[in-house]
């Protein structure tokens, strides 16, 4: 079942061209991870997608009303600020809010999501902290729940384990990993391509507005476009542990 689906999706900012073309679809059950080097329009397309910023072309996303827009895709952005010092618990929360009729309480219902979604991002024993408190890392992590406690159909992360130490990168590609595997379509940004190449289904690489490829991790990730795009030569191995994908020297 198809999710998200772009067609041909423009942006331009102040009169450059940032995002050409963009044409996606992303079904249930796919981890989508979204790669490529900085300014080649990963966040872009993403905002373009969710109706942020004003594009040509279409997302079924944005053309949905706003309220079902937030009830079918849950947003991360790659700015972590957290502006109200209120407890994690009530931050997850807000999470809920698209599912709640104006000036309501939340239900036994929400109560239950924020709880399985502190659980997921092993927050319960920071759930009655200041949010505005916690470490760099632990607030993205409180923002990665925020998003999952919205129980939306669609996931899109800009950057989510940016700044996360190895275990919780680790742990976070899982927790997406699991939501895919559930049902959910999830599209992550990321700069960690050994992670990108171990844990999603599928990469969509771009480079300077466009996108370039769009497969399976081991068919995105080929010596050529990897000079090409990264300017960087990589080892790439199959072992019993899955594949390890490792960039090791630039390339100019
Ligand atoms: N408000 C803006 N006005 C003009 N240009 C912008 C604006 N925002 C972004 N850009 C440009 O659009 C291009 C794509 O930026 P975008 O943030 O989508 O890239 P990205 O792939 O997410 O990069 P990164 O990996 O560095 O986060 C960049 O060249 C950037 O400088």
């Amino acid at each position: 079942m198809t999710v998200l689906s772009l067609d041909a999706l423009s942006v331009s900012l102040r009169g450059r061209p940032v995002l050409r073309d963009a044409t996606l679809s992303v079904g249930a059950g796919e981890l989508v991870g979204l790669i490529g080097p900085n300014g080649a329009g990963k966040t872009t397309l993403m905002r373009a997608a969710l109706g942020l910023l004003g594009a040509r072309g279409r997302s079924s996303l944005a053309a949905l009303p706003a309220r079902e827009r937030a009830r079918t895709a849950a947003w991360m952005p790659q700015s972590r600020e957290i502006a109200w010092p209120v407890t994690v618990e009530t931050l997850v929360m807000l999470g809920r809010l698209p599912h709640m009729a104006g000036g309501q309480r939340p239900a036994a219902a929400d109560h239950a999501s924020v709880d399985r979604a502190l659980a997921r991002m092993e927050l319960d024993p920071l759930r009655h902290r200041t949010a505005t408190r916690l470490s760099g890392g632990e607030q993205a992590r409180v923002l990665i729940a925020r998003a999952l406690a919205q129980e939306t159909p669609l996931i899109l992360a800009d950057e989510p384990i940016a700044g996360l130490d190895p275990a919780y990168q680790i742990a976070t590609m899982q927790t997406f990993a699991g939501l895919a595997a559930s049902g959910h379509a999830v599209v992550v940004s990321l700069h960690d391509l050994p992670l990108a190449a171990r844990h999603c289904t599928r990469l969509v690489m771009m480079d300077r507005g466009r996108i370039v490829a769009d497969g399976a991790p081991d068919a995105v990730l080929t010596p050529e476009r990897l000079a090409e795009v990264f300017h960087v030569r990589a080892l790439h191995r199959q072992t019993e542990e899955g594949p390890i994908f490792q960039p090791i020297e630039v390339i100019r």
